[in-house]
């Protein structure tokens, strides 16, 4: 018999990457979509639509589904967004993972069977660090709206996991990204605007703090950490990333640098991207990841950015063809 997953937030980067993954191993793959609705665009097939702001129909999707493992990836992920939209940040990103998690509880009870549950927990929420690397153990401080969330839905897993011995799991994963990497999140920001300026249609990339670090992987290699996480024979909580940290200057130089350009000529700041409270340092301390599941990340720094930037070069050319075509 397949394994049944079941992926919320599967129109997401790290949903379409995991799925493929999950695919790859013979799983049976269904999804959870908030970005169509019955009527309006018919989620695609073995795809249900839930808005987690609200999640009335979780019971429903977990009758029809059946599943032996949950991926939890739905949520308002972009953190300057969440300090516009406080209230519905906490209500998707927080209280939308308790909903899930009572759904799964209520489903386990009736049908006696054991789901695996991966919360995609985030390196935001140790936030103002108070020491460096991070690992499981380094205590949190949220520095947004949407890593408070983070935090609840954090803690609401673990909670889950001791009051009614649920196979409950975080992954606090880094910063990932990757070509299908959401416009909005700097990584993207700067490699759509790498391609746009070598070909001539954008002269100006405007940014906010570049002087914060991040630990940055390739989206198709967490993934599999995810799985692994649900594979152990104990739940347990696991800091994903690579170790290395680098700051926005230096993913700046790496994308400008893979097509011969100088980024120092094209940046300009502009105070309308800082955010009210700054997350200034993260790097990951993976050991654990590392010793217990067997994982580490393959792509580097450098590819990850210059694969970025080859995707956007190779979609912006298609575009500039298309528009000149249709002039
Ligand atoms: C792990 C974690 O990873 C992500 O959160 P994030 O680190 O906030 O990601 P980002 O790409 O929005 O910002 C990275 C850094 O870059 C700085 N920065 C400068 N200038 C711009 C700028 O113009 N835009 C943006 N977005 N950031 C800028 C910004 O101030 C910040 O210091 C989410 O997936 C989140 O869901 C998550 O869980």
């Amino acid at each position: 018999m397949k394994r049944v997953a079941l992926i919320t937030g599967i129109n997401g980067q790290d949903g379409y990457y995991l799925s493929r993954f999950l695919k790859g191993k013979d799983y049976e793959v269904h999804g959870i979509t908030s970005c169509s609705k019955p009527g309006i665009g018919e989620p695609p097939e073995n795809c249900y639509y839930c808005d987690f702001a609200d999640g009335s129909n979780l019971n429903e999707i977990m009758d029809k589904v059946k599943p032996d493992e949950v991926y939890h990836l739905a949520a308002q992920s972009h953190v300057r967004l969440s300090f516009d939209l406080p209230v519905y940040t906490a209500e998707v990103t927080g209280v939308g993972t308790l909903r899930l998690l009572d759904a799964i509880r209520y489903f386990e009870q009736q049908n006696d069977k054991q789901v695996h549950f991966y919360q995609a927990s985030s390196s935001e929420m140790f936030g103002k660090v108070v020491e460096t690397p991070q690992s499981e153990t380094t205590p949190f401080h949220p520095r947004s709206p949407y890593a408070c969330a983070k935090v609840f839905s954090y803690w609401q897993t673990i909670n889950y996991r001791e009051s009614y011995g649920m196979f409950a799991c975080n992954g606090i994963l880094f910063n990932h990204e990757s070509p299908r990497r959401g416009e909005a999140f700097v990584t993207r920001k700067i490699t759509q605007a790498v391609a746009r300026i070598k070909l001539g249609l954008q002269d100006k990339l405007y940014l906010g703090n570049i002087d914060a670090k991040r630990d940055w992987g390739f989206a198709g290699d967490y993934v599999e950490a995810m799985w692994l996480i649900l594979q152990q024979e104990k739940p347990d909580d696991f800091v994903i990333g690579t170790g290395e940290t680098h700051s926005v200057r230096e993913f700046l130089e790496a994308a400008f640098g893979a097509v011969e350009l100088d980024w120092k000529k094209y940046v300009e700041i502009d105070p309308q991207f800082y955010r009210p409270a700054e997350v200034e340092l993260l790097c990951a301390d993976p050991t654990k990841a590392r010793e217990k599941l067997n994982w580490e990340p393959k792509v580097s720094f450098e590819e990850l950015a210059r694969m970025m930037v080859e995707a956007d070069l190779k979609r912006t050319r298609q575009e500039k063809i298309l528009n000149e075509s249709t002039d």
